[in-house]
C-alpha cells in the first residue's frame, strides 16, 4: 500500500529580534477555498509578546534608534524590492489565506505592498517641518522651528481583508519615522506578514526593529500587545468596537493611538451620471474582494428616474458575476475569509428577508457540487425595500451585498447617507460638477470619491468620521501620527 503522505503543513512562527520562534499553543489555519487545514500557527503569550516588546525597546536604544532617514529610506526600498523578488509567494500567501482572485491579490495587494514601502521611503526623504520667522516684543524676532523625532516602539495590530496592504500601510511609515514595530497581523491571515518577515529580516535591519507576533485578539497577543507598557503607540484597523477596546486598554498609559474602523458606506447616483459608469462603479464598490472593504458601499441610493433602470442593470450583472475558485480565468469573487464570518453574512441575509426585504439577486449560498461546498462561499446579494432603520441598513455587514433604494432630492440623499453611526467613504455619481462639489463637502465621511471609487493617492489623508476611527493616514499625515514632534524656538 503506498505511503503516499501529504507533505508537511507549514509552521508559522514569530519574529522577534531578527530570529523566527515557534514554542507554545498553536491553532490552525483552514481555506476558505475548501475549508481544508492549511498550516499550523503559533500562538504568542504574553511572554512571547513581552519578547518582541523588548526586543523592539533594545534596536532603539541600539543601532535602529541611530539611523538616519536616508538609511531608513534606502531600507525601505530594499524591503520594496525584496517583496518584488518574491512577488509570487506573497500573491501564493493572499491567496492561501483568503481565497481572493489571483488577478486581484497581483494588481491591488501585493503590488500595494511595494508601493506602500515606496512611498514612504520617498516622502520621509522629502518631507519638511515647520519654521515660523516671529516677531518679539524687543523687536529682535524670534525662529521656531519643529522637529520629528520616533515615537518608540509602535503595535500594529492589522485586519484580515487585505492583510499585505494594510500591515504594510501601517509598517512602512513606522519604520522610516525611525521606530520600532511589534506587529500583529489578524489570526485568519497570517501567511504574507510571515513571508513579509523573511523580506524584512532578509533586508537587513538590525534585530528587533520589526517583529511579529501571531495570535487573536482579547486574552491573546493583541490584548497582551496593546496592554504592554513598552508599546507607545497603537495603530489598528477592523471593527469599530474592537476598536473602543483597544481605546480603552490604552487610556490610562495615554498612548497615542490610530484606527481605522468600520463603515456602512453609501453610493449615491444621480439621474444626471454617466449610467454605465455608476453601474460599473457601483458593481465594484459593492463586490470588490467579496464585499470586504472597509470602503465598500452597502447602502446605494439612487435617483427616482433611473432607480428601477440601474436595480435591473445591477441585477443583471449580479447574476453574471463569476464566483469560483481564485485561480479561475476571470474570477470575479471568491470565498469570504471564514467559515465563521459567512455564517455571519448569512444571518444578515436571513435577517433581510424577514426585516421585508426583496432578494432582487443572491440571498444565499452558490452550489458547486465540488470541495467548494465545504469553502465559505455566498452569493453576491442585491436588496430594495428596506426601510432606512433597517439592521440590514444601519449595521455593517461586510459582504458582498448592498441595498438599494431610490431618493427624490439631492437634500434627501445627503440626509439619508448622513444619517449613519458611521462616516468612512462615500461614492458620489453625477455629471454636474457643480453638484459634484457642492454635495461632497456636506457628505459625513472621511472620504468621498467621485464618478469613481477607490482610486488612491497614497499621498493623500485616509481616515474616518464618527464610529468610522480615529485620526488620518497617509502622505504627511502618517509622518506625523508616527513621530513625536518638538516646537523649538531659538530668541534672535
Ligand atoms: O488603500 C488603503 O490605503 C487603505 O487603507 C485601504 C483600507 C481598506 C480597508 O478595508
Amino acid at each position: 500500500m503506498s505511503t503516499s503522505s501529504a507533505p508537511p503543513r507549514p509552521q508559522l512562527r514569530h519574529f522577534i529580534n531578527g530570529e523566527f520562534i515557534a514554542g507554545g499553543k498553536t491553532f490552525r489555519n483552514i481555506s476558505p477555498v475548501n475549508g481544508e487545514h492549511i498550516a499550523d500557527i503559533a500562538e504568542a503569550d504574553a511572554a512571547t509578546v513581552d519578547a518582541a516588546v523588548k526586543a523592539a525597546q533594545s534596536a532603539m536604544r541600539g543601532p535602529w534608534g541611530r539611523t538616519t532617514m536616508s538609511e531608513r529610506a534606502a531600507a525601505l526600498h530594499r524591503i520594496a524590492d525584496g517583496i518584488q523578488a518574491r512577488f509570487d509567494e506573497f500573491v501564493a500567501a493572499e491567496v492561501a489565506d483568503t481565497g481572493r482572485p489571483v488577478h486581484q491579490a497581483r494588481t491591488l495587494d501585493v503590488a500595494r505592498g511595494i508601493a506602500n514601502f515606496r512611498t514612504f521611503a520617498d516622502l520621509a526623504r522629502s518631507a519638511n517641518t515647520d519654521l515660523f520667522q516671529s516677531e518679539s516684543a524687543d523687536g529682535l524676532g524670534a525662529l521656531n522651528y519643529t522637529v520629528r523625532k520616533p515615537l518608540g516602539v509602535v503595535g500594529i495590530i492589522s485586519p484580515w481583508n487585505l492583510p499585505l496592504l494594510l500591515l504594510t500601510w501601517k509598517i512602512a511609515p513606522a519604520l522610516a519615522c525611525g521606530n520600532a514595530v511589534v506587529a500583529k497581523p489578524s489570526e485568519e491571515s497570517p501567511s504574507s506578514a510571515t513571508l513579509l518577515a523573511e523580506v524584512i529580516r532578509d533586508a537587513g535591519l538590525p534585530p528587533g526593529a520589526f517583529n511579529l507576533v501571531h495570535g487573536f485578539g482579547g486574552g491573546s497577543a493583541g490584548e497582551f500587545l496593546t496592554r504592554h507598557p513598552g508599546i507607545d503607540a497603537v495603530t489598528f484597523t477592523g471593527e469599530s468596537r474592537t476598536g473602543a477596546t483597544i481605546m480603552k486598554a490604552v487610556a490610562d498609559d495615554m498612548k497615542e493611538v490610530s484606527f481605522e474602523l468600520g463603515g456602512k458606506n453609501a453610493a449615491v447616483v444621480f439621474a444626471d451620471a454617466d449610467f454605465d459608469a455608476a453601474v460599473a462603479g457601483v458593481m465594484r464598490s459593492s463586490f470588490t474582494n467579496s464585499g470586504q472593504v472597509c470602503l465598500c458601499s452597502e447602502r446605494v441610493y439612487v435617483e427616482r428616474p433611473i432607480f428601477e433602470r440601474f436595480v435591473a442593470a445591477m441585477k443583471e450583472k449580479t447574476q453574471a458575476l463569476k464566483v469560483g475558485y481564485p485561480a479561475e480565468d476571470n474570477v470575479d469573487m471568491g470565498p469570504l475569509i471564514s467559515h465563521g464570518h459567512r455564517d455571519k453574512v448569512l444571518s444578515y441575509y436571513r435577517l433581510a428577508e424577514q426585516e421585508g426585504a426583496t432578494v432582487v439577486a443572491g440571498g444565499g449560498v452558490p452550489h458547486f457540487g465540488d470541495e467548494r461546498d465545504r469553502g465559505a462561499y455566498v452569493q453576491p446579494t442585491i436588496w430594495t425595500g428596506l426601510p432606512d432603520d433597517a439592521r440590514c441598513v444601519t449595521e455593517e455587514i461586510f459582504g458582498p451585498v448592498c441595498h438599494i433604494a431610490p431618493f427624490e432630492s439631492e437634500d434627501e440623499a445627503v440626509r439619508r447617507i448622513n444619517d449613519s453611526q458611521y462616516g468612512l467613504a462615500c461614492a458620489l455619481w453625477t455629471s454636474d460638477l457643480k453638484r459634484a462639489h457642492r454635495v461632497a463637502p456636506q457628505i459625513e465621511a472621511g472620504l468621498v470619491w467621485v464618478n469613481t471609487w477607490y482610486l488612491r493617492d497614497l499621498r493623500t489623508p485616509f481616515g474616518g468620521v464618527k464610529q468610522s476611527g480615529l485620526g488620518r493616514e497617509g502622505g504627511r499625515y502618517s509622518l506625523d501620527f508616527y513621530s513625536e514632534i518638538t516646537n523649538i524656538c531659538i530668541k534672535l
